[in-house]
């Protein structure tokens, strides 16, 4: 159950194990979006924060520091880590719902799969033990081979708003897990979880730099962790424009990157579909889920004309259900988008639509019952055009647009149109369809007959501009470690490649 009247504690920085004011002292609003009104503030790190941060987590990654410590070592901590998450749950989903406008009853369940999350990558970082030193075959006797797979170094996380605590645990519990000394940098329209966090850091007693949490803006606080050149690598998760300047900035020092960028993924409906109700709520679910602002929301619903109007009557009737409420209240399925700046871009979008001749079916604007908050309807647009921006452009809210195919190829046509390539979904009683579909689909994630459910053991990301690389699973582990050859000679004999001077 939801906390009422929960207050936001007042942090600081997270840096070397404590807690620190930042060198200019700024702090940033935390705005509940389902109010509008400021309700705490977290500290604005600058660049002479980031620079104590990577201090800091190099020093922990130094001799008998975090870095060398076994993953069964490693293992200890993320499992108390998540059994703390697992004990603030009601506190946790709370302060997420406040800070992001997520129904309560959705942060609950995301701090399920953190809690999840942590325990999977203890599991990993226990079995990276016995994994970390292989063999490799030679052709020759006289040399052996072997491969190390050791943590990266200090590396700079950036997560986004629409998942908060879940997405700095796409990154930080792998990285931890590898043996890699983080700097954390939320988004400053969601940190609380976040820095939350910290706080259970402290309380487990992971080594001090092990993990450092620095709030603020990316300009301020973002950017120079990007350029400084002492972090190894930068995960990151947001949006497109943002993923180019992170790209770019950390070309000047060849670092690598991983990218999750934003998306425009296709949901393909055929008329063989066994039961309406059913590939209607799948159709809901992949769009305003997480108020509708998810990366790989199903958004752009292509539908076989057969069966067109009959779902689309339907899809009517159950998004007039949806309950939209302050995301406290019990059963809230829709809350407000994260802020005033995303409220006026998602309408501003379904008004361009509405200007390029689109059809607003449903919704397009605040729901009359909530005089406060960045509420939006479940908005439903018809009569799409390819060239339209609302077919073309990530909109980051309740917003679905809908258009109809007759055959195969133009439905997979219809699906790849788009310059994004990181979800797409397929509902259709044909499973020799559905591997067609899976096979052509330009994207990094497939779903069979529902949309979005996301579980930590498979790989996550996207292609084209969805961005590159994969988070959870395995593959996560493997972005925080460094591949290291140790070849040794073997044999008695001269290497004998130059002549050899006469004898001694
Ligand atoms: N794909 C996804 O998961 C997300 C996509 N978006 C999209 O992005 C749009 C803008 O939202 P924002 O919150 O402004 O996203 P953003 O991509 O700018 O922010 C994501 C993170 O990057 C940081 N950041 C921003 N500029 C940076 C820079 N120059 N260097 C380093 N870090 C930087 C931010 O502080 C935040 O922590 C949204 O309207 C939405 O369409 C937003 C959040 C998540
Ligand atoms: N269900 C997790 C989605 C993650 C993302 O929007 O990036
Ligand atoms: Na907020």
């Amino acid at each position: 159950m939801a906390i009422p009247n929960m207050q936001i504690p007042s942090r600081q920085l997270f840096i070397d194990g404590e807690w620190r004011e930042p060198v200019k002292k700024n702090r940033l609003p935390v705005i509940n979006p389902a109010t509008e009104e400021i309700i705490g503030y977290i500290p604005a790190a600058t660049a002479e924060d980031v620079d104590i941060a990577v201090k800091a987590a190099r020093r922990a990654l130094g001799r008998n520091g975090w870095g060398s410590t076994t993953g069964a070592q490693r293992a200890k901590f993320l499992r108390a880590i998540a059994a703390k998450v697992l004990e603030k749950r009601p506190e946790l989903a709370t302060l997420e719902t406040i800070d992001n406008g997520k129904p309560w009853f959705e942060a609950a369940s995301d701090i399920d799969d953190v809690v999840a999350c942590f325990e999977y990558y203890a599991d990993l970082a226990e079995a990276l033990d016995s994994k970390n030193k292989t063999e490799v075959k030679l052709h020759l006797d006289s040399f052996k081979t072997h491969v190390y797979k050791e943590p990266l170094g200090v590396v700079g996380l950036i997560t986004p708003w629409n998942y908060p605590l879940l997405m700095t645990t796409w990154k930080v519990a792998p990285a931890l897990a590898a043996g890699c000394a983080a700097v954390l940098k939320p988004s400053e329209l969601a940190s609380i979880t976040s820095l939350e966090l910290g706080e259970i850091c402290r309380e487990v007693g992971l080594p001090p730099g092990a993990l450092n949490i620095l709030t603020g803006l990316g300009h301020e606080a973002g950017s120079p962790l990007v350029s400084h050149p002492d972090v190894d690598k930068i995960a990151f998760t947001g949006s497109g424009p943002t993923g180019i300047k992170i790209m770019t900035a950390a070309a000047q020092l060849v670092k690598p990157v991983t990218l999750e960028l934003g998306g425009k993924s296709p949901i393909v409906v055929f008329d063989d579909i066994p039961n309406i109700d059913i590939a209607v709520e799948w159709t809901l679910f992949g769009c305003f889920w997480t108020n509708g602002q998810i990366c790989s929301a199903t958004s752009r619903l292509i539908i076989q004309d057969t069966i067109a109007s009959q779902f689309l009557d339907r899809l009517l009737e159950w998004t007039k259900n949806i309950k939209i409420s302050d995301p406290l209240e019990e059963d809230c399925k829709l809350g407000p988008v994260i802020s005033r700046g995303q409220y006026e871009k998602v309408l501003k979008l379904i008004s361009t639509a509405k200007n390029e001749g689109a059809t607003i079916l449903y919704g397009g604007e605040r729901p009359q019952h909530l005089k406060k908050g960045y509420y939006i309807q479940p908005t439903i647009i018809t009569d799409v055009d390819t060239s339209m921006e609302i077919w073309k452009e990530e909109v980051f809210g309740p917003v679905l647009c809908v258009k109809t195919f007759k055959t195969e190829e133009e439905a997979i046509e219809l699906a790849n149109d788009t310059k994004y390539g990181l979800g797409a979904a397929i509902l259709s009683k044909d499973l020799d369809r559905c591997e067609r579909f899976t096979k052509a689909f330009q994207s990094g994630i497939v779903w069979i007959n529902c949309s979005q459910p996301c579980f930590w053991q498979p790989p996550w990301g996207g292609k084209k501009r969805s961005g590159f690389g994969r988070e959870l699973g395995e593959w996560s582990l493997e972005n925080y470690l460094n591949i290291k050859q140790v070849t040794q000679y073997v044999s008695d004999e001269p290497w004998a490649f130059y002549k050899s001077p006469s004898k001694l």
